[in-house]
């Protein structure tokens, strides 16, 4: 089966969330996901709107600042929101798993409402030691088993390292894959020899660091086939 690509889409405004996400799905991209946070708080009732035709194929994510996001609301604020767009059962709600321990009734709420809850965590300096990707991953199982954990590889010794984690996520849709120029190997790899749902990619501008484009990651996957 051919690895699978979901697009991440930083919109500059409202209009542009079916724009790049239509550009996206011309690229070969399987799924996109909608960053939230790019928008202004005012913004995002209309966002909401104009991403119900594409929701079936997007992941919602609305990250606050402190966790590498852009949200320039309150985290009050973004909580209330997270109801909202949980409320649109997209594909995948993006939540991270700090907010899934800190806000309960969030977490009730989500799992009374079915809403498919994709667990996340990043670490933006490094690749922490398995034992403690395993710690990490034991309490996020209890929300999903859809989890996504993003680290920062600093060598690629932390990209392959971090591909051995998909041998302990049993029954898991797990997503791992590092950040930066020695994370690139593991976004190619993690759906090839990980047992990753999908990949992430851009449609032009990296969304984060080391993300490929669609159009590399299609190549490269292209090629891998007729291996
Ligand atoms: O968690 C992730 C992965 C990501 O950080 C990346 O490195 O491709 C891009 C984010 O938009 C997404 O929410």
């Amino acid at each position: 089966m051919a690895a699978k690509i979901c697009a991440s889409i930083a919109p500059d405004d409202v209009q542009s969330i079916t724009k790049q996400a239509g550009l996206a799905f011309e690229l070969g991209a399987d799924y996109v996901e909608i960053r939230f946070d790019f928008l202004r708080p005012e913004q995002l009732q209309a966002a909401i709107e104009s991403a119900k035709g594409i929701k079936n194929r997007a992941i919602f994510t609305l990250r606050s600042k402190d966790q590498g996001g852009k949200f320039a609301g309150g985290e009050q604020d973004r909580i209330k929101w997270l109801y909202r767009l949980a409320e649109q059962k997209p594909m995948l709600l993006d939540v991270e798993l700090d907010t899934l321990e800190q806000n309960d009734e969030l977490a009730d709420f989500l799992e009374g409402q079915k809403t498919p809850v994709l667990v996340s965590w990043h670490d933006f300096q490094k690749t922490p030691p398995n034992d403690q990707i395993a710690d990490i991953l034991s309490e996020m199982r209890i929300y999903s088993n859809y989890v996504k954990i993003v680290t920062a590889a600093n060598n690629v010794e932390d990209s392959l390292r971090l591909l051995e984690m998909y041998e302990t996520a049993i029954g898991l849709n797990p997503i791992f894959f590092a950040m930066g120029e020695a994370g690139v190997i593991s976004r190619v790899l993690c759906t090839v020899i990980g047992n990753a749902p999908f990949t992430y990619a851009s449609i032009e501008k990296a969304v984060a660091p080391g993300q490929l484009t669609v159009k590399q990651m299609k190549k490269l996957y292209d090629r891998m086939k007729m291996l």
